[in-house]
């Protein structure tokens, strides 16, 4: 076994010395080529082409690959040997392909390969192909050097499994405070997501650290290659639900090698859209709010705000009010420029209503403003006198100014405030509209919209107007779209998306366990695929949790249990790690100094990322305050944090989400902090979830009841200071 694995090493030492030499031979000769600077456009194409090459070969050189697979095609009489790596390389002499893109037909083949002597396919541009799959090997290469190899499955050795043991080695290391690219170990269940056709709204279901986040920037640069003429970084939009997490998951897509694909929140992107003209009400306050413990907890139901104007009830209310705009905004009258001179009301309905019944709304009403402009000059020139021609235009211009003023171009924000005012609504306010909108909801809406500020529910709607009133200019389209946290998103929020997307191309990720922002987000997947067509939907799920050791899933499963009963659980890769400790602290000093304890224990092992997560914003000041006494440098994360820096962080459960940590300390697991609730139990499994490797759980004296449940042999508890 052992020369077995050192003949291995050196096979695959000789391979990449040979594999390096060629690289950097075409990288030398690229970077002879002095760039072209020129206006000839062909060679400027030539020239891209070459720079691009740059790119590629000067990545390629510190990892050319970082798998291989011997696979027999039916009719060959010997095994290939593919290389596989981030960078497609081939050799310009023979046309060979020294490494293949891990997105090509044929990489498919490394990852949906999951074991067994039978034959193996995989689909090519000319059709199927199926063969005999050989050997299946990791490789690790770090700056030109090798430095591991693994088989993970060798039909020699007679056994038929793929084994799990590279990627558990990947899964062991620590994380820095940048999501990495998963290239070498991506596992069947996410390439399947990874490489669905482009034109399907897919809608993913993965538990927590299932990968969902990572597969879908896979998915990016696998459309970009897949889809080079079709799709373009640039048109596609990555929504997150913080820019913080955006910060976080930044380094994916260089690492892919691709780059320039927009990212943002819903929030920015809509207020852009919106031209700035409403402000968003502080977040930290409504998150203070939905978040609060004790008894100023809100009700979480479909009259929440969020839910309510998320809904696509509203969707339809909001669309008749805006054909009751369109068919009674125009003035109803003839108009008369001057005595005697009229142009019929049914002339310019018919501009309206026929002739420019394609342009958005107020687009329209500019073309046919335009037009009576047109007519006037039309009017006016028949008449020869120059004074008395003088005066008509005169009288003309005051007229057209009121009949422009009784038909007010409206922005989207003053259209849609006006209809939550209920003692005097508008005329485009239907009357179930009027009927359904219930009194709490309009007041509080009408107060805030005074003071031009808008909630995040309120930014949906918004664009919808806005996009009914301008149109959707293609600079405004994407090609492909993804949401990130989808499960936070309301149907409004999709519906308006859908507007924004080429061919329904998305890629919506959530979880509904980790639905802690219920009063805004739905409650079901298909509160989202009934808003496209059905052949156009995908729908996945995920269940193995990568991130997490054994011990920390069937922890955390066990805490979401005790809130929703019915729960999806997520099922561990079979990484074992230290049980959960359970702190109890005799007062609120000792938890803190329990805080401080662990992070220090933890601090002297090889952990570089830990987070101690509180149940609210305001319990994070405490432990924060105590941290800095005792010296260690600690981030407070509030929500108005835009870069994540790693080291230590005291941050809420709810803005810690879809981040991870090697090591997490939940603190303040109290009873009243954490109640036997679906919202709370969804919260406490968020928590507990972003722990890679070590998770610890301080409370007081009246612990959670979303612990009462565990089975002992996941925990140690302990007194805080024993
Ligand atoms: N196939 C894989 N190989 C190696 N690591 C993986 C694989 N899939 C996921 N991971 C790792 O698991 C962790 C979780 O991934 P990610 O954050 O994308 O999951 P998620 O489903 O979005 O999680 P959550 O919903 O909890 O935020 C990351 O560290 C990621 O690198």
């Amino acid at each position: 076994m052992e020369t077995k694995l050192q003949s291995a090493y050196q096979e695959e030492l000789q391979r990449l010395e040979e594999t390096s030499r060629q690289i950097d031979a075409q990288l030398k000769r690229l970077q002879a080529i002095p760039p072209y600077r020129g206006d000839d456009l062909t060679e400027q194409s030539l020239e891209a082409v070459r720079e691009s090459g740059r790119r590629n070969m000067a990545r390629a050189i510190e990892e050319p690959y970082f798998g291989r697979l011997d696979f027999q095609e039916n009719g060959q009489s010997a095994p290939a040997t593919l290389y596989i790596g981030k960078v497609g390389v081939d050799d310009p002499d023979t046309s060979k392909l020294l490494v293949i893109d891990w997105r090509a037909p044929v990489a498919s083949l490394f990852y949906s390969f999951t074991g067994g002597l039978e034959q193996a396919e995989y689909e090519s541009p000319e059709g199927l192909v199926a063969g005999l799959v050989y050997l299946k090997r990791n490789i690790v290469i770090r700056k030109q050097i090798l430095q591991r190899v693994v088989d993970t499955y060798d039909r020699s050795a007679g056994d038929p499994a793929v084994t799990d043991e590279f990627l558990l080695y990947r899964l062991g290391e620590n994380k820095d405070n940048k999501l990495r690219d998963i290239v070498s170990t991506i596992q069947a269940e996410q390439d399947r997501i990874i490489r669905a056709a482009k034109n399907t709204a897919l809608i993913i279901q993965g538990v927590a650290g299932s990968g969902k986040t990572t597969v879908a920037l896979h998915r990016l640069a696998f459309l970009l290659y897949q889809y080079r003429d079709q799709v373009h970084a640039e048109k596609m939009m990555i929504f997150a639900p913080s820019r913080m997490f955006l910060d976080y998951i930044s380094g994916v897509l260089p690492e892919l090698g691709v780059g320039s694909i927009q990212q943002s929140t819903f929030a920015d992107w809509a207020l852009d859209l919106l031209d700035h003209e409403v402000k968003l009400a502080d977040p930290a306050e409504r998150l203070a709010a939905w978040f609060a413990v004790g008894p100023e907890r809100p009700p979480i139901d479909d009259t929440a705000p969020g839910r309510w104007k998320g809904s696509v009830r509203f969707v339809q209310l909001l669309e008749d009010c805006l054909r009751k705009y369109e068919a009674g905004a125009l003035p109803d009258t003839d108009f008369e420029p001057w005595e005697r001179k009229k142009l019929p009301a049914d002339t310019i309905r018919g501009w309206w209503d026929v002739e420019n019944k394609h342009y958005p709304l107020m687009k329209r009403r500019e073309r046919v403003i335009a037009r009576m402009k047109r007519w006037l000059e039309m009017e006016l020139d028949k008449v020869w006198e120059a004074s008395r021609r003088k005066e008509l235009k005169k009288s003309a211009a005051q007229k057209l100014r009121a009949y422009e003023k009784a038909w007010t171009a409206l922005t989207p924000f003053g259209f849609y405030k006006a209809l939550f005012d209920v003692k005097q609504p508008p005329f485009y306010a239907t009357k179930e509209l009027c009927a359904a909108l219930p009194e709490s909801l309009a007041s509080a809406s009408a107060a805030q919209f005074k003071k031009k500020l808008v909630q995040p529910e309120d930014l949906a709607p918004l664009v919808y107007i806005r996009d009914t009133f301008w149109g959707i200019s293609g600079e405004h389209m994407f090609d492909h779209t993804v949401i990130d946290e989808a499960q936070d998103f309301s149907p409004f929020q999709v519906e308006l998306l859908r507007r924004h997307t080429k061919n329904d191309s998305f890629s919506i990720l959530g979880d509904l366990s980790q639905g802690i922002h219920g009063y805004q987000g739905i409650h079901a997947w298909d509160e989202f695929s009934s808003l496209f067509e059905t052949e156009r939907t995908g729908y996945f799920e995920l269940e193995r949790s990568y991130r997490s050791t054994m011990e920390i899933i069937h922890f955390a499963n066990h805490v979401l249990q005790a809130g929703v009963p019915n729960a999806k659980l997520a099922v561990p890769v079979f990484r074992s790690g230290e049980p959960i400790r359970i702190l109890r602290a005799a007062s609120p000093k000792q938890a803190a100094a329990a805080a401080v304890a662990a992070v220090e224990r933890i601090r002297g092992g090889s952990a570089q990322a830990i987070a101690v997560i509180t149940r609210t914003e305001k319990a994070s000041a405490p432990v924060y305050k105590a941290l800095q006494q005792a010296g260690i440098e600690a981030h407070l994360i509030g929500a108005a944090q835009q870069h994540y820096g790693g080291g230590v962080s005291v941050v809420p459960a709810y803005l810690a989400k879809g981040l991870e940590f090697d090591a997490v300390i939940l603190f303040g697991v109290d009873a009243d902090a954490y109640e036997a609730t679906p919202q709370d139990a969804k919260l406490l499994y968020v928590g507990c979830t972003r722990a890679l490797h070590e998770l610890v759980l301080i409370h007081g004296a009246d612990p959670s009841p979303l612990l009462a449940q565990i089975p002992s042999e996941l925990i140690q508890i302990q007194e805080a200071g024993a």
